[in-house]
């Protein structure tokens, strides 16, 4: 079971031009920045938009020209669409009942699939008397119950509470594992993405601009989208030998990979540290720069500075007391060399 597509869709001044090639088994999530065609491309996959150009095909075979209800296609929509009138068994049934299966089949079908997502108890529950992280449930019970070759999840967990959220998440990873067809998720969330998926796949404005494994996608991100998403400071500089001059050269960073021409530079905001005073040492990797915002970020501060390179950093909240970092307050910014890498541009 595999996926093949070429999905182009033009709406109003936007051009989706998207090839996908994703293998049995495999959980490929869609990431871009919002309006980037994320949904325009998994509403093309199912059916709900027509293609404009190129193809779709399960296995080779093309489903492009097949309504939605004909694809072998299940679609985990960000709020469910669970029928409000129908039980939650009802629900799950209603996708092979309309394919044609006969009802006590397709009811007996529904409960098996109830009872593996964990919901047993409850087949006799309306969408209402569910709880968010149930009734999410029973729309991935919906989607499997048509035995679809492609599962599409457009935010499966965007509308759960944290809590709630971390715990569906691990469940939908082993649903997924046990999934043999292939899946397509679409999320803002980068944790869910890392979790979640075997591979990213990240569009802007209607294009791919990089895809690769979760975890060489966050160590060598190729846009600002993908850096902000990952939490890295990425630069686009000129590097000779194991220093790169950022802006011009006005600033310069050593690395620990020795490169020669265009490169992109990634740190962490926590290998960055700040200083009232200029620091010790030769001039390298310090520089001074104005702040500009001060944001809790988990047990941290980030502090995001201007100047000739805008750069995040990590601190304590000690810090921002003893430094006083107030928004345009002025500090030295200090780079750690080892925990900044170059790759080719
Ligand atoms: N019904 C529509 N008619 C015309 N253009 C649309 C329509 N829906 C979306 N678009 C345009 O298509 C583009 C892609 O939208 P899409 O919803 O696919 O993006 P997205 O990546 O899913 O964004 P988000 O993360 O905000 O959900 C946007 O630029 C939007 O303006």
């Amino acid at each position: 079971m595999s996926l093949d597509a070429h999905l182009v869709v033009e709406r109003g001044g936007f051009r989706l031009d998207l090839r996908l090639h994703v293998a049995a088994g495999e959980v490929v999530a869609l990431l871009g920045p919002n309006g980037a065609g994320k949904t325009t491309a998994l509403r093309a996959l199912s059916g709900l938009l027509a293609l404009d150009g190129g193809h779709v095909r399960l296995d080779g075979e093309p489903v492009h020209r097949l309504p939605p209800e004909r694809r072998p296609v299940g679609v985990v929509f960000q709020d469910y669409l669970l029928f409000p009138h129908l039980s939650a068994l009802e629900n799950v049934a209603f996708g092979p009942r309309s394919r044609g299966t006969p009802r006590r089949r397709a009811r007996e079908d529904a409960a098996v699939l109830l009872r593996r997502v964990g919901l047993g108890e409850h087949v006799g529950a309306r969408p209402r008397e569910l709880s968010g992280g149930q009734a999410q449930r029973v729309a991935l019970a919906r989607a499997l119950a048509v035995e679809p070759r492609l599962l599409l999840l457009d935010e499966p967990l965007a509308a759960l509470d944290a809590h709630t959220r971390l715990e569906i998440r691990s469940a939908l990873r082993r649903h997924l594992a046990d999934f043999g067809g292939v899946t397509i998720l679409v999320t803002h969330d980068p944790l869910d993405a890392m979790v979640l998926a075997d591979r990213l796949v990240v569009v802007e404005k209607g294009r791919l601009v990089q895809e690769g494994p979760p975890a060489e996608v966050a160590r060598h991100p190729r846009t600002d989208y993908v850096a902000r998403l990952v939490g890295l400071n990425l630069y686009r500089g000129l590097a000779r030998g194991r220093t790169v001059a950022l802006n011009g050269g006005e600033v310069r960073l050593d690395t620990t990979e020795a490169l020669d021409g265009e490169v992109f530079v990634a740190f962490a905001p926590s290998a960055v540290t700040l200083y009232r005073d200029r620091p010790e040492g030769g001039p390298r990797n310090r520089w001074r720069a104005p702040v500009e915002t001060v944001e809790r970020h988990g047990d941290r501060i980030r502090v995001g500075l201007g100047g000739p390179v805008p750069v995040a950093a990590d601190v304590t909240p000690g810090a921002v007391a003893e430094l006083g970092l107030v928004e345009g307050a002025e500090v030295w910014v200090a780079v750690e060399t080892g925990e900044s890498h170059a790759y080719p541009a």
